[in-house]
């Protein structure tokens, strides 16, 4: 089996991650939020960090696959070029086909591996001064508007696009259209990579389906139970139709639908709450008081859903354990709590039980973890964190040890 996850804290042995390329050096302050970034990092030192982040993973045992790689392998093989560039397209808010048909030409023309360079990076008009075609109004009127195609600055965050849950993968509808094309470039790797496509995974989820589910709210608690929050990006009827499949085609039999506030700073789950060992969580005490839980199981025509008293009592009840620690971020101090919350103190990730690596920045949430017994691995992150997620954001697990 080439995926396995059937826990949030087995030992990690095969992950996904994207080393940040050229593709954050083209946020300029203007498109900031169109792009999702609240600030601009500094590319050389963003990779030194990422490196160290993967090679943190990497001397404890765990096989690191690039976004990157498996996407230029699927292009070098088969005939999909044109086909991946038409998606590309696809994807983009060009409105004139001649410009279109131009752009289509030029990519056409380039090998594989730039292909797959310029459709992370995004296609600036500078890039291709020569590009010749029959302007339109339109072409006069957006003429300010830099870019061909949008960079994926995002793409680094690869939890979001998708989840592997048991054996099988949810391949996720973005909520914004800034991060659609990371869902398609995941499609290509389960669709067309031979490491995917000889072991008949099954698709729970895909770009393509209706409601928006982003990875970050999905937390897979055990062999029979998910976690997916309720979010900013993660729709009430996403949670539902994955439920509905899961129960249908998978082994997992319950989902704990966990509502969080709606609001940028903890726009998914997974910024603030996750799962550190067998019965240790850790939570941001900003929301403690704020938050709603259901219980989804297998109903008649669909989903029974029970509304649950509090997080504690539903982590009790699915993981069938007599208590569970919520550890809370931050210190003690709200001040505190909020400060290094924004900067992902709660975005832990689990490599083994009760082994998480954390962004060092995070001193007062790292020694609250210390003291109650979890062994805390720092990264710097000082610009990693400037796009707005840790290190679980910055990794989609491949395949865990079962516990
Ligand atoms: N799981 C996560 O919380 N991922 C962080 C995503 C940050 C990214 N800039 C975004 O807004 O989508």
């Amino acid at each position: 089996m080439f995926l396995n996850v059937n826990s949030e804290i087995g030992k990690l042995k095969r992950v996904l991650l994207h080393r940040p390329g050229r593709e954050l050096e083209r946020i300029t302050p203007q498109y900031l939020e169109e792009l999702l970034f609240d600030d601009i990092p500094w590319l050389k030192r963003m990779r030194a960090e990422h490196d160290a982040f993967a090679l943190t993973m990497a001397n404890r045992g765990c096989e690191i696959y690039y976004y990157e790689n498996l996407l230029q392998e699927v292009l070098e093989k088969g005939d999909l070029k044109e086909k991946f560039i038409d998606d590309v397209l696809k994807g983009t808010k060009l409105v004139n086909p001649c410009l279109e048909q131009a752009i289509r030409e030029y990519l056409i023309s380039l090998p594989p591996q730039k292909v797959v360079k310029v459709a992370i990076e995004g296609l600036h008009k500078e890039d291709v001064p020569d590009l010749k075609w029959e302007y339109r109004l339109v072409d006069y009127v957006k003429s300010e508007y830099p870019f061909y195609i949008n960079p994926m600055p995002n793409l680094y965050f690869t939890r979001d696009p998708g989840a592997v849950i048991g054996n099988g993968l949810v391949i996720n509808k973005m909520k914004t259209p800034a991060r659609n094309r990371e869902t398609m470039f995941l499609y290509y790797i389960y669709k067309y990579h031979p490491l995917f496509n000889q072991s008949n995974i099954p698709l729970y989820y895909n770009y393509t389906d209706p409601y928006s589910i982003e990875g970050g709210d999905i937390l897979v608690l055990n062999e029979r139970t998910v976690a997916i929050g309720c979010s900013e990006r993660t729709s009430a009827w996403g949670i539902e139709t994955l439920s509905e499949r899961l129960f249908q085609q998978s082994k997992i039999e319950k989902v704990l639908a966990i509502q969080i506030p709606f609001t940028r700073a903890y726009m998914h789950l997974d910024t603030v709450f996750t799962m550190l060992n067998y019965d240790q969580f850790t939570i941001y005490p900003g929301v403690k008081n704020n938050i709603k839980v259901y219980l989804l199981t297998k109903g008649v025509n669909s989903p029974k859903i029970t509304p649950i008293n509090s997080l504690e009592e539903g982590l009790k009840k699915v993981l069938k354990l007599p208590s569970v620690e919520l550890i809370e971020s931050g210190g003690g101090t709200e001040i505190t709590a909020a400060r290094e919350q924004w900067n992902d103190s709660t975005n832990t990730l689990a490599i083994g039980p009760g082994v998480v690596i954390t962004y060092d920045r995070n001193e007062y949430t790292n020694e609250t973890l210390r003291k109650r017994g979890i062994e805390v691995i720092e990264i710097e992150g000082s610009e990693l964190v400037r796009g707005r997620g840790g290190p679980r954001c910055m990794s989609m697990p491949l395949f865990r040890e079962n516990l």
